[in-house]
């Protein structure tokens, strides 16, 4: 299998080679660019050199055509105009970005302030969030993967949707991420001296994860509701903790909620359901594709807190759109994907 990236120079980019580099179906990875042609692409990123030490390609159609998977890793308002020309060719398309998730295009100018891409493209993209969405990637031949935050809140809050033991209009989601979220380009907010020795909460009620987290629980749990999402940054360089409060219904029991869990996520390599967690932090899943659940009904108010952890380069982005790769080919759902989580 011959594969594409688009973005190489990105994290996700960067990410994506690391882990296919251990898919035993990955004959060839090239690195396309649009600023940095004929650079080494071990220059970027010195932890490559002796591994991956290709040239970065110029981004060429005829040439892309030729791959059996493209991924792009670039920003939101470029995939759109990026992809166009691959739509119609025998190639695997498998986008990292926004730019596909919302099937409501109003929403995606609303809450990205771009140019959304074209209805037909956003009507045959697949939003890839893997647990929920297998067989429509089976068939598929352009996946949008989800995104990062989204995959956290989604999987710890579908399977109670599911089985109608919340209550809608009560969700709360108060999640955390480090620096690595926001890219590898110089932005202030990631600047030492802003990042370090400080948390901070951002785009307050206009994150445009809120509204792909609406449309997930709308399409895999059939549940219209309006929530409550805050993003913080926290000086650490890669996770995601999603911390979920949320009220249960009269006659929700510690074992319904268990249940459901359980069934939804029987035959999900990734999502570890953790009964006694301790210490329930981003290390236990660094590194990898892992998804850790853990909950708490808390009986004085009839509320349940459920948090998520997640590395958002991995299962929030490259990792997840590997997974996609291995469940639309048939491959091994683990391929590539198999590591122990880097704890130290
Ligand atoms: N970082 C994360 O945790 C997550 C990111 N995402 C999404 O994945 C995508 C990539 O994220 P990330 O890797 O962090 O971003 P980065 O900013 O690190 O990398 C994006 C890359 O896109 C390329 N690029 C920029 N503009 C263009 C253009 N006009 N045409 C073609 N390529 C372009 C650049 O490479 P070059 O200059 O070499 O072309 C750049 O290195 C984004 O859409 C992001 O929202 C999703 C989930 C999690
Ligand atoms: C820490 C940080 O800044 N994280 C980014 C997540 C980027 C992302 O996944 O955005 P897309 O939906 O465009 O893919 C953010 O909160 O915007």
């Amino acid at each position: 299998m011959k594969i594409a990236i688009i973005g190489a120079t990105g994290f996700g980019g960067a990410e994506l080679i690391r882990l296919l580099h251990g898919h035993s179906k990955v004959e060839a990875i090239d690195v396309f660019t649009s600023s940095e042609v004929g650079e080494q692409y071990s220059n970027k990123y010195p932890s490559m050199i002796q591994i991956y030490d290709q040239p970065l390609l110029e981004i060429n159609y005829s040439k892309l055509a030729q791959y059996d998977v493209i991924f792009a890793s670039t920003p939101a308002g470029v995939t759109s105009t990026l992809f166009e020309p691959l739509m119609n060719k025998d190639v695997v398309l498998i986008d990292l970005s926004g730019d596909f998730r919302l099937k409501n295009l109003e929403d995606y100018e609303n809450w990205y302030g771009k140019k959304s891409a074209k209805q037909q493209y956003v009507d045959k993209a697949v939003y890839g969030l893997t647990e929920w969405a297998k067989e429509n990637v089976k068939g598929s031949t352009f996946i949008s993967n989800p995104g990062c935050y989204p995959t956290a809140a989604l999987l710890s809050t579908i399977p109670l949707y599911k089985e109608d033991l919340v209550i809608p209009g009560t969700c709360i989601i108060d999640a955390k991420s480090g620096v690595t979220g926001s890219g590898n380009s110089l932005v202030k907010s990631s600047h030492f001296c802003e990042a370090n020795e400080n948390i901070s909460i951002y785009k307050m009620n206009k994150h445009q994860h809120i509204p792909e987290i609406e449309q997930g629980l709308k399409m895999f749990a059939g549940t219209e509701d309006t929530i409550t999402f805050s993003t913080h940054l926290v000086p650490m360089m890669r996770g995601i903790l999603s911390t979920t409060y949320i009220n249960v219904k009269e006659g929700t029991t510690e074992d319904m909620i268990q249940r459901a869990f359980e069934e939804a996520y029987k035959d999900a390599p990734f999502v570890r359901l953790i009964e006694e967690a301790g210490m329930f932090g981003t290390n236990r899943v660094r590194g990898t594709n892992y998804c850790d659940i853990h909950w708490d009904l808390d009986e004085r108010t009839n509320r349940l807190t459920v948090v998520a952890a997640i590395d958002n380069l991995v299962k929030g982005a490259a990792g997840q759109a590997i997974q996609n790769m291995n469940v639309l080919f048939g491959y091994d759902e683990m391929d590539g994907l198999d590591q122990i989580p880097l704890y130290m």
